[in-house]
């Protein structure tokens, strides 16, 4: 049976050849121009919080289904800059996740806080799409990018001014995302291939990556006690959806993992 992570890869190829269809490249080049300028993603988790807190705005997912039917992004995205979170992640994937690039382009446009397009990024155009639409980042995922591409779009997200977060589980990537040289790593605690997240997975390959890069935790986060963990560890940053998105007071909720 096809994982989870290829039925997304092979959605999200119709879906970049029809936007390419929608929107010519040379029209989504005109839009750069008027996009906002790049904030820096990276100094924005280097604050107050002894473990930076990147919020996501998160809707559905595939492993949890709907998370949040009351869901205006904006207004989470400000409960989220206001209750202390470093930076954003946005979900713009629309199939599986019920996210949108306008969601993007909007939450950009009312916080003063950086944002990563967090979707399945196997395209050059999305790169664009992404700064056009006001991104700071963008997530790139080892695991759906074989070869050179990763090397590629890393290039191309770096041309244009972002920060890539780039991403891996499996730690075979490792070597692999490190010779990179990037600016920022993350480790999936979730196997995107069967959905059970585990903390202690970021934990162990936190050890085997240099103290230089900062290096985010990302899924399954839920308590001051999974914080207090991460800290212990040394990691610099979280990334937090559903956890988060599942409370009815956002902001007492991020209080209450940043109170770590
Ligand atoms: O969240 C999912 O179900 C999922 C399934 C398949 C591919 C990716 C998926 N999630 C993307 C993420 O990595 C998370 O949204 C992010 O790290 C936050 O995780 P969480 O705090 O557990 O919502």
């Amino acid at each position: 049976m096809q994982d989870t992570l290829s039925k997304i890869v092979a959605h999200k190829r119709t879906e970049i050849a029809a936007a390419k269809a929608r929107t010519p490249l040379a029209e989504l080049r005109a839009r750069l121009a008027d996009a906002p300028p790049v904030r820096d993603f990276v100094a924005g988790l280097k604050t107050k919080n002894s473990v930076a807190l990147i919020a996501e705005v998160k809707k559905a997912s595939p492993s949890a289904g709907l998370i949040r039917a009351d869901f205006d992004p904006v207004a989470i995205a400000r409960t989220y800059e206001q209750g202390g979170a470093n930076c954003l992640s946005v979900l713009t994937d629309e199939h599986f996740f019920q996210g949108h690039l306008d969601f993007l382009v909007a939450i950009r446009r009312e916080v003063g806080i950086p944002v990563l397009r967090k979707d399945f990024i196997l395209d050059a155009y999305q790169v664009l799409e992404a700064r056009a639409s006001g991104a700071d980042a963008v997530l790139l995922i080892a695991e759906c990018l074989p070869g050179q591409e990763l090397a590629d779009l890393h290039a191309a997200i770096l041309d244009h001014g972002m920060t890539p977060l780039v991403e891996l589980y499996d730690a075979e990537n490792l070597d692999r995302v490190l010779a990179l040289n990037p600016k920022l790593v993350g480790v999936n605690n979730r196997d995107l291939r069967t959905f059970v997240t585990d903390i202690a997975h970021a934990v162990r390959l936190h050890e085997r990556v240099p103290s230089t890069i900062p290096f985010v935790a990302e899924s399954g986060i839920r308590t001051a006690a999974d914080v207090a963990r991460l800290r212990a560890a040394g990691i610099d940053a979280m990334l937090v959806g559903e956890s988060l998105m599942r409370q009815p007071d956002l902001a007492k909720a991020v209080g209450d993992l940043l109170s770590q």
